[in-house]
């Protein structure tokens, strides 16, 4: 293949974009705690075998909640930025449905730099199951789409998934570890190619590549 193309070394500052951006920092500590509990709620919710008195009380107590919120919504769109310890930025949706530091639906995945690529740890509960103990085909292709979307923007390239392909190795299990590895193998004008990995135990039971396409930025 050849590479003709490399990424830019720093992903652009989205805020030049037009793009609403705040620091991970400015995320409430009480919002943070209030995902986290949001979680176990929709966990204890898809598994609950509580009587009606119980899950009246519940939805009582959720509809309270939910009143307590207001009407006070972020934009869609915005974006969060991540400071990594070597001083360098990166931007990921706040509320991305994958990795979203505000979003209770997400597992939520962080991914850290390793070497020339990322990775990152996750557990997927009930919540994410497809077949009797197994997680979702469809959430394991997000898991690795994630990962290799975040490999070519922490390489600098602000991109869009133009082609993923998917192998299901071995059956994912849920409640344990997954060890999720994704890393930049070429670009060409502006295709990037990606690749990436879902390990349990050490064996790999997902891989995807990915052409990721560079978003042509005004100016
Ligand atoms: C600074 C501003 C930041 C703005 C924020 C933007 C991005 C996000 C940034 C940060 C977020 C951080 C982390 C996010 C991480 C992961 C998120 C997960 C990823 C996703 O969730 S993302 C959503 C799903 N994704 C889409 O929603 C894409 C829909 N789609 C399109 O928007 C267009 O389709 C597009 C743009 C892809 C291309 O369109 P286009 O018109 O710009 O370009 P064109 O067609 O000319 O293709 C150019 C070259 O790509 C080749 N090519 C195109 N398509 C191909 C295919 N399918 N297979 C093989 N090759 C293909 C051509 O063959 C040509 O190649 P060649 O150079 O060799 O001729």
């Amino acid at each position: 293949m050849t590479v003709d193309t490399q990424p830019a070394p720093r992903f652009p500052d989205p805020r030049d974009f037009g793009f609403t951006v705040l620091d991970e920092a400015e995320i409430p500590a009480e919002l943070t705690a209030l995902v986290g509990q949001v979680r176990s709620l929709v966990d204890a919710v898809a598994h609950t075998e509580a009587g009606p008195e119980a899950l009246e009380r519940a939805r009582a107590a959720a509809a309270e909640a939910t009143a307590a919120l207001g009407g006070e919504r972020r934009a869609i769109g915005a974006m969060v930025r991540h400071t990594r310890p070597d001083g360098g930025a990166e931007y990921g949706t706040v509320t991305n449905i994958v990795a979203g530091p505000t979003n209770p639906a997400a597992p939520p995945l962080r991914l850290e730099r390793d070497g020339d690529g990322l990775r990152g740890e996750v557990v997927l509960g009930g919540v994410y199951q497809g077949p009797p103990g197994l997680v979702h085909g469809g959430w394991i292709a997000a898991l690795l789409d994630q990962a290799l979307g975040s490999a070519a923007n922490a390489a600098g390239v602000p991109c869009l998934t133009a082609k993923l392909d998917v192998d299901y190795r071995d059956p994912t299990p849920l409640n344990v570890p997954l060890h999720i590895t994704a890393r930049v193998t070429g670009a060409e004008r502006r295709k990037v190619f990606v690749s990436a990995e879902i390990r349990h135990n050490g064996e790999v039971t997902a891989e995807g590549t990915a052409i990721m396409v560079r978003i042509p930025l005004p100016g």
